[in-house]
């Protein structure tokens, strides 16, 4: 996967740079045939002096010595069709003169548009390597050409001129391949021609890079462009071992960053999973905790999906409390139920073994109920039933407990009370039961009938005790129908 990327990366950056070279190569030719436009405009305008239109050539000498040191050419020559110079700037006028006869007839104003530029050649005048930018211009039917002699230096300032890398080879080569300006060892390479293998790539890619070897045997891969004016190229060699370097930076940069990014992605992970694994040993509490007897305690984690399961955990186990609450309490009164009480009394029947103490037992049924259903209704019932419930509850102690055993029975332990504290509690609870009820705008009076039982006195299990409780409080009641008009139950209790 590295490898792909890292080709895929080389090769993307590669056409950039490439694109790139191109561009500059185009804007190369384009500065190049600028400065050949620039000389030929000089050309046209000396073309048209009023001097060679009168065969008054030592004048136009003058002028054309003028044009060529504004331009900064090396010379100006008139020559004509066989090449014959009449004029050379470089020359004195009166060498020439003699030549100037040799025109048959005035030459003409105004100069071709045509431009022609030559390839690099050793002046024979001048003695030094220079290129002719030359405009044809007509004297009678026989033509003749001006022309400005063009020193490498002049292209190799369009060179100095241009965006190149450093270690970019830069060459401006004429038609023929020679070299005319180069950006590197100019000095040494100026006239030499590339190898013809070289200069026919050039040629036949013009669009694209081509691997070849510069003139002093580095190997590189160039780009382009060709001058239309002139026929002439413009090549930018970028060495190979550039480019190999290039890749291998590009390589262990990548390799240095996936590195890196897997280092910081391993320690990232490793910090996901250990905030992971510390959620998880965090929710391991509360979740042993859910059966408990409490809902389990708020807890804030940094993982959102933690915070979910706590949530979820926190969830059941209200339900399961609140189940567990229904499943041990009345829901009506919210005393405990006949399971609870019996696990209760149970418990607390081993503790009085242990400790050699005794605990009774009350047994609560209250008087008639059915007929207060039956007179104020069933929902009246349901608040006498609960009011009983309190009043039980407020005479108790808190050690005590008090539960409803079904319809309008109920049962109280009452800890560390022997039989007969057990007997004045129950005294005490029947006169607080036979106070009137305000219940429903309506005041009601009940009574209850309470039986005793006490353990370990008369009784080795709960049940038994229960039994015995029951039937105490049948007693109880039996005697206080037969005293209905004279007997209470506290009477009845008194009387057992
Ligand atoms: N309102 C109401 N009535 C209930 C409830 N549970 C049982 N009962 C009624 O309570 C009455 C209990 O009557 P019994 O125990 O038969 O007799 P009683 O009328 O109390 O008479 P004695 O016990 O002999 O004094 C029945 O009519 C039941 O239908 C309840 O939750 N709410």
């Amino acid at each position: 996967m590295a490898v792909i990327l890292i080709s895929y990366d080389y090769y993307l950056a590669r056409k950039e740079l490439f694109s790139s070279a191109k561009m500059i190569a185009n804007a190369t030719v384009m500065e190049l045939d600028k400065e050949f436009s620039v000389v030929q405009s000089a050309l046209m305008t000396l073309s048209t002096s009023p001097s060679i239109s009168h065969g008054d050539l030592e004048a136009f000498q003058v002028q054309a010595i003028q044009v060529a040191a504004q331009q900064d050419v090396l010379n100006i020559v008139l020559e004509d069709s066989t090449g014959r110079q009449i004029l050379n700037t470089l020359k004195p006028f009166l060498r020439e003169r003699y030549l100037a006869r040799e025109i048959t007839s005035p030459i003409s104003l105004g100069g071709g548009k045509e431009m022609q530029v030559s390839d690099l050649f050793q002046g024979p005048i001048a003695r030094q390597l220079v290129v002719a930018v030359s405009i044809p211009v007509s004297a009678g039917k026989n033509p003749y050409f001006l022309s400005a002699g063009v020193t490498p230096k002049r292209f190799e300032q369009i060179l100095s001129l241009q965006k190149f890398k450093l270690n970019w080879i830069v060459a401006i080569l004429d038609s023929s391949g020679a070299i005319v300006a180069r950006s590197h060892d100019m000095s040494r390479f100026v006239g030499k021609k590339v190898p013809p293998n070289t200069l026919a790539a050039i040629r036949n890619s013009p669009e694209e890079a081509v691997e070849l070897t510069s003139i002093d045997g580095v190997p590189m891969v160039a780009v382009t462009a060709s001058s239309g004016k002139s026929g002439w190229f413009v090549a930018i060699g970028i060495p190979q071992e550039y480019l190999r370097s290039e890749l291998n930076r590009k390589f262990w940069f990548l390799i240095f960053s996936s590195t890196v990014l897997m280092g910081v992605g391993l320690i990232f992970s490793l910090h996901i999973g250990n905030n992971i694994s510390q959620a998880i040993r965090e929710l391991v509490t509360p979740a042993l905790e859910i059966g408990g007897e409490k809902v389990i305690p708020h807890k804030v984690f940094s993982i959102q999906e933690a915070n979910e399961v706590w949530q979820a955990l926190f969830n059941t186990s209200k339900m399961l409390q609140s189940a567990r609450y229904q499943a041990r309490h009345d829901s009506l009164t919210g005393l405990a139920n006949r399971a609870l009480f019996c696990e209760f009394l149970e418990q607390q029947m081993e503790i009085c073994t242990r400790n050699q103490s005794s605990l009774s037992l009350l047994y609560v049924d209250i008087d008639n109920f059915k007929k207060v259903n039956d007179t104020h209704g069933h929902a009246t019932g349901d608040e006498l039933l609960i009011a009983v419930s309190n009043r039980l509850k407020s005479v108790l102690r808190k050690s005590d407990i008090a539960a409803r055993l079904g319809g309008d029975e109920f049962a109280i332990v009452l800890i560390d009370a022997d039989n007969e504290n057990a007997k004045l509690v129950a005294i005490k609870l029947s006169a607080n039961l036979e106070d009137s009820y305000y219940l429903g705008n309506q005041l009601i009076s009940a009574s209850a009938s309470i039986g005793v039982s006490s353990f370990p006195s008369g009784c080795t299990d709960s049940q038994t005790l229960l039994l015995y409780a029951d039937e105490d409080m049948y007693r109880v009641k039996s005697s206080r129908r037969e005293n209905t008009e004279t007997s209470t139950s506290i009477d009845a209790l008194k009387i057992n």
